[in-house]
Formats: structure tokens, sequence, C-alpha cells
């Protein structure tokens, strides 16, 4: 199955196949909390707090142990808010994406993650991945989204993303 194309393989099939791991987007206002990663796949970026599955463990239950991880905070609201499955030339997985808006703590520096409050109607998307603008700004309005992305050799080849859709179909809530 990962040899699948992606035209060939199903939302469902895509879990099955692929890695899972999780993103989350907290709104506060006007303003949006994202990380400067520090380490790992997407180093050196602008994204949400996340990272992957481990274990038996929930997409819900691990972007609240990633978040405390990461951040030191506890994330109380994180609603699904979609999914999308990426494949690149050293990573692939299909991504749970939450967004939140109640959290306990105060956001600070680990290993993984320096903490960047960034305004939601004018994200810093020179940073961020290529395509979380794609989907970003329709999450953090509170909409729902699917997507399937392709890059290679760091550029997006193939870029497919429905708003207004439920994500169900990648995976358990
Ligand atoms: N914003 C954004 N994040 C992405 C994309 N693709 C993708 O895998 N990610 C995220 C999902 C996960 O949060 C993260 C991959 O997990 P990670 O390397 O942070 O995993 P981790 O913290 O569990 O692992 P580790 O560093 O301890 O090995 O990358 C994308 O297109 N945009």
């Amino acid at each position: 199955m990962r040899g699948a194309t992606p035209a060939a393989l199903t939302p469902a099939a895509a879990r099955e196949a692929l890695p899972e791991a999780t993103l989350c987007h907290i709104v506060d206002g006007d303003r949006t909390l994202l990380i400067r990663k520090q380490r790992g796949v997407g180093a050196g970026k602008l994204v949400g707090p996340g990272g992957k599955l481990e274990g038996e463990e929930t997409p819900r239950e691990c972007v609240v142990r990633e978040v405390r991880e990461e951040l030191g905070i506890r994330v109380s609201d994180p609603d699904r808010a979609g999914a999308f499955a990426y494949w690149a030339d050293d990573w692939s997985a299909v991504v749970h994406v939450f967004r939140a808006t109640a959290y306990d703590g105060t956001p600070t520096e680990s290993e993984e993650a320096v903490p960047v409050w960034a305004p939601v109607d004018d994200l810093p998307t020179g940073e961020m991945w290529a395509t979380d603008r794609e989907w970003l700004p329709a999450v953090l309005d509170g909409d729902r989204f699917r997507g399937t992305f392709v890059y290679h050799a760091g550029e997006p080849r193939h870029v497919d993303v429905k708003t207004g859709v439920d994500a169900v179909a990648f995976g358990r809530p």
C-alpha cells in the first residue's frame, strides 16, 4: 500500500497505510499560537504544535500530550478541524488537525519548540509549509477541511484541499 499513488488511495486506506500525526491550532482572540520547530520533521518552520501518535493513543490524546510536551500548556477543548494525507521524499503521514481556544498555563519554550504568536489575519506564510496556507485560514475560522498533498524536493507537486467538509473519513476522532 505504501507504493500506491494518492489518486488510488481512499482516506480510509491512507490511514491504514501511513503513520499518523497531529497538529493543534490554538486561537486566542485575533492571534494564534505557532511554534518555531526546533527539530524533526519541518525543523526551522513555523507550525502548529503537534507530533506523531504513540502506541494506542487517539489523535485527540496525542495532540493534548504533544502541546503539553512542546509548550507546557494544557489544551482543554481540542476540536477536530480536519485532516490531510501528506507524502514527501522522507516522510509521509495522515495528519489530524485540531482547533482549540481554551488552555491552562503559559506557553513556554522547550527543546522542541519556541512559542510564537501570530495575527490570525496576517499569518507568516513565508515561514510555514507551502500547503498550510491552503487550509489554515479556514481552520482558524472554525471551518473543516480535508486535504491531500505530495511534496517532492521540498516543493508541493500535488495539492488538493476541500473546505466545508468533514474529515472523519480519515479516521478516529
Ligand atoms: N504544519 C504542517 N505540519 C506538518 C505537515 N506535514 C507533517 O507531517 N507535519 C507535522 C505533523 C507532526 O506534527 C510533525 C511530525 O512529527 P514530529 O517530527 O514533530 O514528531 P514528534 O514530535 O512526535 O517526534 P520526535 O521529534 O520526538 O521524533 O510534522 C505539513 O504539511 N504542515
